[in-house]
C-alpha cells in the first residue's frame, strides 16, 4: 500500500497528515483556515489522493506557519507514501481551466525540488487567507516532496479562480505522475536507476 503518516511538531504548529496514493479522493481537513481548507480539499478530490490533515498553528501571529508546515507535512507524506518510486508514470501535466481562468501545471517526481511560480493576484486575501502564501505553499509541497514544480496562469481574472485553478492542476498532474505505468510497473523510471 502506498500510504503513509507524517506528524510534525514544533514550537508553532502541531500537525498530523495522512495519505493514501491510491485513494479515491477521501479526505478530512482541518487546518484553522477556512479557503486553506478549500484548496487542499480541490488537491486531494482532483489527485484521488486520500487526504487527512490535521493542523493546529498559531494563528494569532499570522497564517504563515500554519500554511508553510502544512504544506512541508503533506509533501513528506507523499514522498514517504512514494517510497523508492518504482514503477510510477513520473512526469504529469494538466491545463486547468476554471470559468475565465486558465492554468498551466507541469511535474517530475524527479527527486530535485524546484518550484517555478509564474501567477500573479490583484488582491491581498482571498476570504481569510494571504495571497502570497500560496506561492510559498507550492514551494514548501515541492521542496518537501522532491519534485519540479511549474505553475502559470496563462490568463485569469478572479483570484479564486486563479488559485482554485492552480492546486486543480496541481492535483491532476499529480494523479498522472503518481499512476503506475503498467508498462514498466517494476522499473525506477530513471537512467539514473534511482530518483
Ligand atoms: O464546481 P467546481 O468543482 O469547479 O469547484 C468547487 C468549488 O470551488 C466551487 O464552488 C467554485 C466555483 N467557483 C469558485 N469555487
Amino acid at each position: 500500500m502506498r500510504t503513509a503518516t507524517i506528524t510534525r511538531n514544533t514550537a508553532e504548529t502541531r500537525i498530523a497528515v495522512s495519505v493514501n496514493l491510491d485513494g479515491t479522493g477521501i479526505y478530512d481537513v482541518q487546518t484553522g483556515v477556512g479557503f486553506f481548507d478549500h484548496m487542499l480539499e480541490q488537491l486531494s478530490r482532483h489527485s484521488l489522493i486520500d487526504l487527512h490533515v490535521r493542523t493546529e498553528g498559531d494563528l494569532h501571529i499570522d497564517q504563515h506557519h500554519t500554511v508553510e508546515d502544512t504544506g512541508i507535512a503533506i509533501g513528506e507524506a507523499v514522498a514517504k507514501a512514494l517510497g523508492e518510486k518504482r514503477g510510477i508514470r513520473r512526469y504529469g501535466d494538466a491545463l486547468s481551466p476554471m470559468d475565465e481562468c486558465l492554468t498551466r501545471v507541469a511535474l517530475d517526481i524527479s527527486g530535485r525540488p524546484w518550484l517555478v511560480w509564474k501567477t500573479a493576484f490583484s488582491q491581498g486575501k482571498i476570504g481569510d487567507m494571504d495571497t502570497e502564501l500560496f506561492e510559498h505553499w507550492f514551494h514548501s509541497f515541492a521542496q518537501a516532496a522532491g519534485i519540479t514544480l511549474h505553475v502559470e496562469t496563462l490568463y485569469g481574472r478572479n483570484n479564486h479562480h486563479i488559485v482554485e485553478s492552480a492546486y486543480k492542476g496541481l492535483a491532476r498532474a499529480l494523479r498522472t505522475a503518481l499512476e503506475i505505468d503498467a508498462r514498466k510497473s517494476d522499473a525506477i523510471p530513471s537512467t539514473k536507476g534511482v530518483l
